[in-house]
């Protein structure tokens, strides 16, 4: 007998029965509805898990639900930490969640080909905006964007894209004035700061990815527009704040904000729609993604779709490391000293040091494979900085089969997450796991070995992240740019230096900020 049954025959028939309803009294129905949610709640609480041998968690299903999307991180490790079980059952809405841990579980969560990506990203994740929302019909399969950003971000256009990436990075930092002062994880249409905030934090680290991003992923009219850039950037950020828990749990309730993200997202899909439509008509082709991209027969509402796509997938993650792989060499002399000295061979080595030319079209000189190959200094900081900041929860969803994983049984249509920090985080990996390191990489340490999925996690299993070649090179262009072009610090509101380094909102879903006092970065241009 199913849950729901046995429920209802324990129940329903005497709190509700004909003989109770004829002798309705306000007084008397209110205990007893108090009386059936206090019963449902222990019995929730008591009664052994319904499916396979992972246990359930008590409690109302509402306020479960609230938490996993408020307060994720919190919700799992704590439960974790509360128990020594591989696995806990939830439920969300009406769909049954599981959560996993542990190396037989991360090698199931990765590899499993009946644990589906799309499927579980689409209901548990909903910071990118439905294009359907707007009646627009899209690819619902990852493998269609992953095809193209592999022609697209490939070596061969990352060679051709660098020196208009670098002069992009350029011309926003020249912006920045000789000296000045600003908050890196600041973005300029964060509503709750004040204007004269606003105008400052026009100098951010994530208006460089944006620029990047666009400019890789579509073409110059939209990079190279400030007033169209900066409207995307608008919308962007407006869509990416409206996955709030309301709006992930209760997706049809049809309230101002769910009619906001649905304008916004008709906004952003036209404006992009319009300058690709241009493209097409356009005598000459370019070598821009767009023009890519039409000329391997794709609608244009397919290549909007794409650009919409790898404006979501990357931009918040990119800019987020680069802020932080920042914060932490500010706070570290020795990596820091490393990096620059890394910076500097890298200089001399591929560029003419005696050139006037800005630094910018020096480093430009640099041949990709040098970037990619010749900065094991950045490649590690880079890696430390995911490793310790980053704490996603990453999902699935069991579309084939019932599936067994570390003795428990998760069925067919179950939900399955995964908190990255099992491993990140684990002391019985990493020595002082919440430390910046970058040194435990190094031979004679490799402290990442010792697990399966100990660390390069996006490049292994069935979803390896096909966007991170990109995004390395793009945190690489800001961090070199900030090293050989400035002195910088990172300061307190006060101006002072900050010792003690900030830590990440392990919370926040989509962007681990720093929790806290604000920091700020103290800049003084060196090198033009
Ligand atoms: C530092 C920046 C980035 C980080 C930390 C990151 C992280 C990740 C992670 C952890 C995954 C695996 C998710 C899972 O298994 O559930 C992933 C997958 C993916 N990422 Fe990234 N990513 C970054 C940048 C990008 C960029 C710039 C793009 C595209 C322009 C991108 C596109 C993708 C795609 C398409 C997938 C899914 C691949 C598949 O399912 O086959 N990512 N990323």
């Amino acid at each position: 007998m199913s849950l729901n049954a046995t429920f209802k025959s324990f129940i329903l028939p005497e709190a509700f029965s004909a003989e109770a309803l004829g002798n309705f009294n306000v007084s008397k129905s209110a205990s007893t509805l108090c009386l059936t949610l206090v019963v449902l709640y222990i019995y929730r609480l008591f009664l052994p898990s319904p499916k396979g041998s992972i246990k359930q968690l008590g409690g109302f299903p509402v306020t479960t639900a609230w938490t996993f999307f408020s307060k994720r991180t919190d919700f799992i490790l704590g439960h974790f930490k509360a128990s020594a079980a591989p696995h806990f059952r939830f439920q969300v809405l009406q769909h049954q969640v599981v959560a996993l841990r542990g190396e037989e579980a991360r090698k199931a969560f990765f590899d499993s080909k009946s644990l589906n990506f799309t499927e579980g990203y689409k209901i548990l994740f909903g910071a990118a905006p439905r294009l359907q929302d707007i009646t627009i019909n899209t690819h619902n399969d990852v493998s269609w964007f992953n095809k193209h950003i592999l022609t697209l971000l490939g070596k061969r256009r990352l060679t051709e894209m660098l020196p208009s990436l670098l002069e992009d990075v350029n011309v926003r930092m020249i912006g920045w004035g000789k000296k000045g002062c600003f908050d890196p994880f600041k973005n300029i249409y964060d509503v709750r700061i004040s204007l004269k905030a606003a105008l400052e934090s026009q100098l951010t680290v994530l208006q460089l990815v944006f620029q990047m991003t666009v400019r890789m992923a579509s073409c110059s009219e939209l990079a190279e527009d400030r007033t169209t850039l900066d409207e995307l950037q608008k919308l962007y950020w407006q869509l990416e704040k409206s996955s709030t828990p309301t709006a992930l749990l209760l997706p049809w309730f049809p309230g101002p904000a769910k009619k906001r993200k649905r304008t916004a997202t008709k906004e952003l899909f036209t404006k992009i729609y319009d300058v690709a439509e241009a493209r097409r008509k356009a005598a000459v082709p370019s070598s821009d993604a767009v023009d890519v991209l039409l000329g391997q027969g794709q609608s244009t509402t397919e290549v909007v779709e794409f650009i919409i796509g790898a404006i979501f997938a990357g931009i918040v993650s990119t800019g987020i490391i680069s802020c932080w792989a920042l914060v932490y060499l500010a706070s570290d002399e020795e990596w820091m000293a490393k990096a620059k000295a890394e910076v500097n061979a890298l200089i001399d080595k591929h560029t003419n040091t005696l050139s006037t030319e800005s630094l910018s079209r020096r480093l430009a000189t640099i041949p990709i494979s040098a970037w990619e190959d010749e900065m094991p200094v950045m490649e590690a900081v880079i890696r430390e900085t995911l490793r310790v900041t980053l704490t996603n929860t990453l999902l699935r969803r069991n579309v084939i089969d019932e599936l067994s994983v570390s003795n428990g049984t998760i069925q067919q249509g179950d939900f399955v997450v995964y908190n990255v920090a099992d491993v990140y985080l684990n002391s019985e990996i990493y020595t002082n796991p919440r430390e910046f390191d970058p040194g435990r990489y190094d031979p004679g340490r490799e402290e990442d070995k010792k697990s399966t999925f100990g660390f390069k996690r996006p490049r292994k299993g069935r979803h390896p992240c096909t966007g991170m070649k990109v995004a390395k090179l793009e945190i690489k262009v800001i961090v070199t740019m900030m090293l050989a072009g400035f002195d910088f610090d990172i300061v307190d509101k006060n101006g002072k230096h900050i010792t003690k380094i900030p830590v990440p909102d392990r919370n926040d879903i989509h962007q681990a900020r720093p929790v806290g006092d604000q920091c700020f970065f103290e800049f003084e241009r060196i090198v033009d």
